[in-house]
């Protein structure tokens, strides 16, 4: 069976658009739950625009799941995470400024840094996860470092196929396949949606976890909006 993780980010995002407390962060993780997803996943940002340092800390007081929190691991995101000591940690390399995750680990130049923090993490009874491109040599150099798992970024393969090509599985089932034969175990995200994830999930092995957070949102206010406008009509009759 593979996980199902939803990033909640975007619902801080809206949240934090009107400077109160709606939507409740707490709350919807608590229903995210209860309507049977396995996780909850955050990527707290330096710049806090949408999950705060301070609803890292809060959300293990309400959550029964499995907590995964994303993030380039500098020292305030470190300090963050061996306080909250959630289930796993996932090393995102990605840069202050951007936009949004846009690239894995290069685990070949940047090995020594990896395997430092992946054995602080790791003694503090933390499962370790790096973000990595579909890239054979990326995976074997994960493996490398010592981290429990690798998370494959899907933004290629999301891409790929919203134009109808379906040959972009291929890397990232290579990916897999290596990832299975060093030990490493697999989780998946970027861009995972209702159209795609069913395709990743039956041609990748071993897929233990994917964490999807932007179409998740997006698709619940569309499957939604239809109830919601009936009930304020109700309301206005
Ligand atoms: C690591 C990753 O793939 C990202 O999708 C990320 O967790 C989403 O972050 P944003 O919500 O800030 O775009
Ligand atoms: N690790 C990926 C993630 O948490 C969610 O990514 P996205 O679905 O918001 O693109």
């Amino acid at each position: 069976m593979t996980k199902l993780s939803v990033n909640i980010n975007k619902i801080a995002t809206l949240r934090n658009s009107r400077g109160g407390n709606v939507p409740d962060l707490l709350k919807v993780a608590r229903d995210i739950e209860s309507f049977g997803a396995q996780g909850i996943t955050v990527h707290p940002r330096p710049d806090e625009r949408h999950i705060r340092y301070q609803d890292t800390r809060d959300l293990p007081g309400v959550i029964t799941t499995e907590f995964n929190i994303e993030g380039n691991p500098i020292d305030s995101f470190i300090k963050l995470v061996l306080e909250v000591k959630p289930a796993q940690v996932t090393l995102v390399p990605d840069a202050e400024d951007a936009i949004t995750s846009n690239a894995g680990w290069d685990t070949v130049k940047h090995k020594d840094y990896l395997t430092e923090i992946i054995k602080e993490f790791k003694q503090n009874n933390i499962r370790t996860s790096i973000f990595v491109d579909p890239d054979v040599t990326m995976v074997q150099g994960a493996a490398q470092t010592g981290t429990d798992r690798i998370e494959l970024y899907t933004e290629g393969y999301a891409a790929a196929f919203e134009k109808g090509d379906k040959t972009a599985i291929k890397p990232y089932i290579d990916a897999a396949n290596i990832a299975a034969e060093v030990g490493l175990g697999l989780n998946a995200g970027h861009d995972l949606n209702l159209e795609n994830t069913a395709f990743f999930k039956q041609n990748i092995p071993n897929l233990l976890e994917v964490s999807i957070g932007h179409a998740l949102i997006a698709e619940s206010l569309y499957l939604g909006l239809e109830n919601v406008i009936q009930m304020y009509l109700h309301r206005l009759k």
